[in-house]
């Protein structure tokens, strides 16, 4: 026993008027029938809340007291039949309806168990006029290597700042990754956890379409399985990676989408690999018009296609807002790898400013008239690329430096979950996107097409060529 007892807090002051509360006696029968109505009261609520687990144990419960146990044995193998042949007969519906709503009342059970210590220590909570008010789990949804919780924000509240503890969240609740997207009230947000990782193995190229549909060219998978498809009408495309981070998957991946249109007219692409051919060299055949080691050569080709953006905007002013590709008059794709060889590598002034200026015109003017840019580059910095503002879809590979995210998708997009400086070196053609519609950026994996994929493609898709230009 201690010799002092030490007792922290403050001491209520004396005050100077003292009032004693009443006592009011009551008789002990009232007070044992108001706890059993109120044990009575709350086992009912739970008994109802928790209906999915309460009926099925009352109901087989019911079974093995009127019938016996050869009757539930009966039910529940019956059942377990029943739930094996939907799985094996048609596995997404099985999972869509049976499998995935049981794991989500699970798991709900599971986050709620640790989602007070999570949203306080994630600062989470807001402490109130002396209370503390935690954001409340209104509904758990599971699919495929995600589950999706959505939650009751707070008074004052943004789904942003969640978003900025999503990693805390993340190692919380023991998942790869947490995002998080704004709810369809705009009291709520939905949490995004990331379990397994859908996008773990090599994507295999996609069926080529006939005739390219220039809203959406399939070109990756989605982490939640989808495809993902860009939009290529209306816009300019910039690729971001480090090295090795298999920009030159994703350029692939969009020439193959596109490479029905090519062999029916309706697509150019032009070529420029200032890297000597290395990239785009095997799949010569494609690119109607090639450039691979004059700059000179290089900033002809921008400048034909920025006069080209020029010559059809002033037709197509006043009249619409979109080109439509046709044999005549072509979609012209410019596809550039390492664009950085061009606007800040390049010692020649003049030559320089020429693709600077040609480019310019391409990147501003090109976009509603069918003359496109979809562009790869290492570095993401305004020296390297000043234009960067001019290329309205980004794709974000591996990066270097958490910095250069924002630069590439935009700002607070790394808040969000676009961790591309966390990509594994393992996972090329991994990047993240931004959807239409959606201010949280998708993880995705590029398709990948290896060399005989990409020669195959050439030959079947594109015009033999006679002396590269
Ligand atoms: N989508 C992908 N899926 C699987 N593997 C890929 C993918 N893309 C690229 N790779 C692999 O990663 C390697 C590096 O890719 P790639 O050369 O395209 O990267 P890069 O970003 O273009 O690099 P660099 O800047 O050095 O040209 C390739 O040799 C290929 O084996």
């Amino acid at each position: 026993m201690p010799l002092v007892n030490i007792i922290r807090g403050e001491t209520i002051p004396v005050a100077p008027l003292n009032v004693r509360t009443p006592i009011v006696k009551l008789p002990i029968w009232l007070v044992v029938t108001w706890e059993i109505i109120k044990a009575v009261a709350r086992l009912v609520t739970t008994y109802v809340r928790h209906w999915y687990a309460t009926l099925p144990i009352t109901l087989l419960t019911a079974l093995y007291v009127v019938y016996g146990w050869q009757r539930l044995a009966l039910v529940v193998g019956g059942v377990a039949l029943v739930a094996t042949v939907w799985a094996f007969a048609h596995r997404p519906s099985w999972l869509r309806f049976g499998w995935w709503p049981i794991l989500a009342r699970v798991r709900r059970l599971v986050y709620r168990r640790r989602w007070m210590a999570a949203m306080v220590t994630a600062k989470l909570s807001i402490s109130y006029d002396k209370r503390t008010i935690i954001p409340e789990i209104v509904r758990v949804r599971c699919r495929a290597a995600c589950d999706e919780v959505t939650v009751r924000m707070v008074t004052g509240q943004i789904p942003d700042d969640f978003a900025k503890a999503s990693e805390r969240l993340a190692h919380t609740f023991g998942v790869r990754q947490v995002k998080a997207v704004p709810g369809s009230t705009y009291a709520t947000v939905v949490l995004v956890l990331m379990r397994g990782d859908a996008l773990q193995e090599t994507v295999p190229p996609l069926p080529v379409p006939d005739l390219p549909d220039f809203t959406a060219l399939p070109i990756a998978v989605q982490e939640d399985g989808d495809l993902y498809r860009m939009r290529l009408f209306g816009t300019q495309v910039l690729i971001v990676g480090a090295t090795g981070s298999g920009k030159g998957s994703v350029i692939w991946s969009i020439v193959r989408a596109l490479a029905g249109g090519v062999a029916a007219g309706v697509v150019e692409l032009w070529g420029l690999d200032p890297k000597g051919g290395m990239e785009l060299g095997i799949g010569r055949p494609l690119f109607a018009k090639f450039a691979s080691r004059d700059f000179a050569e290089m900033a002809d080709l921008i400048e034909q296609a920025a006069a080209k953006a020029q010559q059809r905007a002033a037709r197509l002013a006043g009249r619409t807002r979109q080109h439509t590709p046709t044999e005549d008059e072509p979609l012209i794709v410019l596809v550039i790898d390492e664009l950085a060889n061009l606007t800040a590598y390049l010692t020649e002034r003049q030559l320089k400013d020429r693709i600077k200026a040609a480019l310019g015109i391409v990147l501003t003017q090109g976009r509603a008239v069918g003359v496109h840019v979809v562009a790869a580059i290492q570095d993401p910095r305004k020296e390297v690329l000043p234009a960067r503002g001019l290329f309205p879809t980004r794709i974000g590979l591996r990066l270097s430096e958490p910095a250069e995210v924002d630069m590439v998708l935009g700002d607070g997009m790394r808040d969000r979950g676009a961790l591309c400086d966390r990509i594994p070196q393992t996972q090329p053609g991994t990047g993240y996107v931004v959807l239409e519609g959606d201010p949280t950026p998708m993880r995705v994996r590029h398709t990948y097409c290896d060399d005989d994929t990409v020669r195959d493609m050439a030959d079947l898709y594109g015009e033999p060529v006679g002396g590269a230009a």
